[in-house]
């Protein structure tokens, strides 16, 4: 193994563990922080999925320590810590504790910050993060339920969660290529920076940043900083280009679609899903909370639906209804009644026959598949860019596909199926 990369959501993860498939790395991705002396699958890159992004952050550290040791003991030469490319957090963390943690167990004397994904609209300049053409703090990611942003200088995000100096490597460095940036990172660790915010534009900048950060132990990011990583291992002469697989072989069983996301895109799909005739059915935080809508209930409406049409389930809602279920519930507690209520339905689905599932957000995701026991996952084709489909190889026979909020175009969930064979 060359690659270890600690995810902090389930959908961050099958994003990078696809980016780094397209690039020639067999990934895997496991569930959940391995424990003590647990061996990993054998792979040139393995990706743990942990629930760390919005859980306390003494948890959020432990867990990525843990995950961290077992990827060391596997053998991974470098470390990458992703997080959302939005950089999803909270003024507590959990990216710059996390990142802190991981920079003392591994020694690292510097780490990139560098959340840009230029397929999904994210790009970074004068240490700004854009999504689309907005600043991150214009977008819609101003109102997501848990990590609401309001800022978009990442120089000044990161410095409210962590006490170490954060510098800057603006764009016309990057554009002078890797040399130039390896120049600028030993400028700036001269004058104490220990973090630094890469500005990168497009996928040829971060092919950029990929070789420049070769030598680094430790990256943090989102999926795009992956992506010029295997080039630097077969450059190294220790990895072979394989093909990224097109189509996935899917289990004989019915289809459906669980959705927790309130984003924008998620919206749109949802809507899309709705026009074109799938079977639909709201659920609402507040009749979970009364008890008159359970997970028996949604799991019996969904399978007794004709089987030409993929089900939906769906609690996504827009900002303003979110908000007035928060003001009821309060904000954890709204978020936690959906996803136990979606996790409890995906194990009572796969019991009935469901094989073939799409899950919309990156909480929601993590809630499922612990919900239904999945343990590892294979990447299989990209559905669009940062979803791919995924095979479980240890927990229940089903291929899914985890489906970041604001990822996908507005018929996701109608195309997605036709790359199953
Ligand atoms: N109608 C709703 N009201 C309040 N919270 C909700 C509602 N529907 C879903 N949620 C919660 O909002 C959060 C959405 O986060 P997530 O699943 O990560 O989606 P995304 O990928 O879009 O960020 C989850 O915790 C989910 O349980
Ligand atoms: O980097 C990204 O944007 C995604 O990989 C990601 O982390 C998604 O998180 P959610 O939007 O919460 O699904």
């Amino acid at each position: 193994m060359l690659l270890g990369v600690i995810a902090d959501d389930m959908t961050g993860a099958t994003d990078v563990a696809l980016m780094l498939n397209r690039a020639g790395m067999r990934t895997v991705q496991v569930i959940g922080a391995p424990s003590a002396g647990a061996s990993l699958p054998d792979a040139d890159a393995v990706v743990v999925a942990l629930k760390s992004r919005t859980n306390p952050v003494a948890e959020a550290v432990s867990d990525s320590l843990a995950a961290c040791e077992a990827l060391l003991a596997a053998g991974a030469r470098q470390i990458l810590f992703k997080y959302c490319s939005t950089f999803d957090s909270t003024a507590e963390g959990n990216i710059g504790p996390v990142a802190d943690a991981l920079m003392r167990r591994l020694g690292a004397e510097m780490a990139i910050i560098c959340p840009a994904f230029p397929a999904n609209g994210r790009s970074i300049y004068q240490g700004y993060l854009f999504v689309g053409a907005v600043p991150l703090h214009e977008s819609s990611m101003k109102d997501h339920p848990l990590t609401p942003m309001r800022d978009s200088n990442l120089m000044r995000l990161m410095g409210t969660q962590t006490k170490a100096p954060v510098g800057h490597v603006g764009y016309a460095t990057v554009l002078a290529g890797a040399e130039a940036v390896k120049a600028r990172f030993a400028a700036l660790a001269g004058e104490g920076a220990r973090y630094v915010v890469t500005d990168a534009l497009t996928n040829d900048d971060l092919m950029v940043l990929g070789e420049a950060v070769a030598g680094h132990v430790l990256l943090t990011g989102g999926s795009g900083i992956a992506m010029g990583l295997p080039r630097n291992f077969r450059e190294a002469g220790l990895l072979r280009q394989r093909a990224a697989p097109v189509s996935l072989s899917a289990p004989k069983g019915r289809a459906g679609i669980i959705s927790g996301s309130c984003s924008t895109a998620t919206r749109g799909q949802i809507k899309a899903a709705i026009a074109a005739g799938f079977p639909a059915l709201k659920v609402d935080p507040l009749t979970l909370t009364a008890g008159t809508q359970t997970a028996a209930m949604l799991a019996a409406w969904a399978l007794a639906q004709p089987q030409d049409k993929p089900f939906l389930l769906y609690s996504s809602d827009d900002p303003t209804e979110v908000a007035a279920i928060q003001d009821k519930l309060g904000r954890d507690k709204a978020g936690e009644t959906v996803e136990h209520a979606f996790a409890e339905t995906a194990r009572l689905l796969a019991d009935g026959g469901v094989s073939k599932l799409l899950v919309a957000g990156g909480e929601t995701s993590g809630a499922v598949v612990q919900g239904l026991g999945i343990r590892t996952l294979e990447i299989g084709p990209e559905i669009d860019p940062g979803v791919p489909w995924t095979r479980v190889v240890a927990g229940p026979d089903l291929v899914i596909a985890l489906k970041s909020g604001n990822f996908g175009t507005p018929d996701f969930f109608l195309k997605a199926w036709a790359l199953l064979d």
